[in-house]
């Protein structure tokens, strides 16, 4: 290998040392994009976090080749907008119970604190459960706090990953882990199975994403001519717990840091109600008039630019590569900082750390100097594949709240994201005064 020094380009790259592998940071939005478009397909996914991954749910996030083309396929289908806008009743459904849940608690009185952390991690729990599961939600609904307890047994065991072997010790954590793992598969092969057998009565209730996918593993099935599903039960079991990781807490971040920069710019809150009450009112959201919400869509970009709840993805060089003009071993992973593009001065000008939602105002490929410097959903093959969905929940979620109630922050939060598996405040209990809106 070369000295640390042929690593660096334009200063914009580094080498640092993490683990066992040296790692090469680039924070250059034209390598950054280069490495996740992966056209030569030298780049895969970093080895150790695929290890880490697979511990949570074997799904497309960890499979490679042929596998994930096919997989991605079908779930591409799935999470496509026009399928989507049958799963949008809901998601109004659940934005709903939240307001009203906030609406009650509040009583007689105008104004109360209410900790909309957790309250967001419910919802998004609930929309998956809802969304996934139709009317097997009771079941969704189990699965999800069993997925959420497995989320945080995940971040207490990577925090021990470095001891060889640990994780096969029957200690109280791996045994719970594997406990819920079992019940989990179980409940989900439940679904599925019920699933199947309607699907074959002919009464199938397919507005839900598990339908939408199940159809679409038949349709690609056919088109390839075999009379064997592409994706298997086990592979569908594995999705489906996927997608509570994937799409559960980055969302429920997403719609917190909303909430905290309108309330730490009203003059934002306020245009983004008025939008809201124009289009729709104080009617339910529809996707027509959620496709015609501006300044919501340019408030969430930046919300996500300056609090990107992921902040780091990592690929790794499966072959010896070349990146701007340096050559580079095989086996030499690449972190790439998201929330360091999103945050530079040279990208974003001198106001870069300034909540200004305006940015957006041309969309987002005019929002950043030079190129688009926007990655929060990544890009490239391995985009988010749950963005519009992501998108949809949150646009449905802030327009129902803003629709009910005004907020702004309570004296006794304090402002402190701090990177735990995604971008959270880091003193949990993060309240927010909410009153009755007047409009
Ligand atoms: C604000 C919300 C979200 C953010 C910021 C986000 C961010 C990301 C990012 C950065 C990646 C790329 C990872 C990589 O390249 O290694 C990704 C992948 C993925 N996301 Fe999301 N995500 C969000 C919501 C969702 C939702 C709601 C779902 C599903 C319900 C979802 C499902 C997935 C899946 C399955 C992948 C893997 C795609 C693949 O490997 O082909 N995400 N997400």
């Amino acid at each position: 290998m070369r000295n640390h020094r042929d690593y660096c380009i334009a200063g914009k790259v580094a080498l640092t040392w993490f683990g066992p592998e040296p790692r090469v940071v680039v924070a250059d939005p034209r390598l950054f994009r280069e490495i996740l478009s992966n056209k030569q397909g030298q780049f895969g996914k970093q080895r150790s976090i695929l290890r880490i991954e697979r511990l949570l749910a074997n799904g497309l996030t960890t499979h490679q080749g042929d596998k994930w083309v096919a997989h991605r396929r079908i779930i591409n289908h799935a999470f496509h907008l026009e399928k989507l806008k049958r799963m949008l009743p809901a998601f109004a459904e659940c934005s709903s119970e939240l307001v009203r849940r906030w609406g009650d608690s509040m009583g007689q009185s105008d104004v109360q604190e209410i900790d909309v952390w957790p309250e967001f991690q419910n919802l998004t729990g609930d929309v998956i459960s809802r969304v996934a599961f139709g009317s097997s939600f009771g079941e969704g609904r189990k699965i999800f706090q069993l997925q959420s307890e497995q989320a945080q047994n995940a971040v207490k065991m990577a925090n021990v990953m470095y001891i060889p072997g640990y994780r096969f010790l029957p200690t109280k954590l791996n045994t719970r882990m594997k406990a819920n793992a079992r019940e989990v598969e179980l409940l989900l092969k439940g679904v599925i199975t019920k699933r199947e057998r309607a699907m074959k009565d002919g009464h199938a209730d397919n507005d839900d994403l598990l339908g939408v996918m199940m159809e679409s593993n038949i349709e690609e099935s056919q088109e390839a001519g075999s009379s064997m599903p592409t994706m298997t039960t086990d592979d569908i079991v594995g999705e489906l717990k996927l997608f509570y990781f994937a799409g559960m807490e980055t969302t429920a971040v997403l719609l917190t840091w909303a909430m905290v920069l309108l309330s730490m710019h009203p003059e934002w809150q306020d245009r983004a109600r008025e939008e809201v009450l124009r289009v729709f009112g104080k009617n339910q959201p529809d996707s027509e008039g959620i496709n015609r919400l501006k300044v919501v869509t340019m408030i969430l970009y930046e919300v996500l630019r300056l609090y990107p709840p992921i902040l780091l993805l990592g690929r790794e060089a499966y072959k010896e590569t070349e990146l701007g003009g340096v050559t580079y071993p095989a086996g030499v992973t690449f972190a790439l900082p998201i929330v360091c593009i999103h945050h530079d001065p040279d990208v974003w000008g001198e106001d870069v750390d300034e909540f200004k939602p305006e940015r957006f105002a041309e969309g987002i490929a005019g929002a950043s100097k030079n190129s688009p410097a926007f990655f929060p959903f990544g890009r490239g093959p391995r985009i988010c594949v749950g963005q519009n969905f992501a998108l949809l929940e949150a646009k449905m979620g802030l327009s129902v709240i803003l629709q009910h109630f005004m907020f702004e922050l309570s004296p006794s939060y304090t402002h402190s994201p701090c990177p735990v598996s995604t971008l959270q405040p880091q003193h949990g209990s993060h309240r927010l005064s909410s009153r009755n809106s007047k409009n």
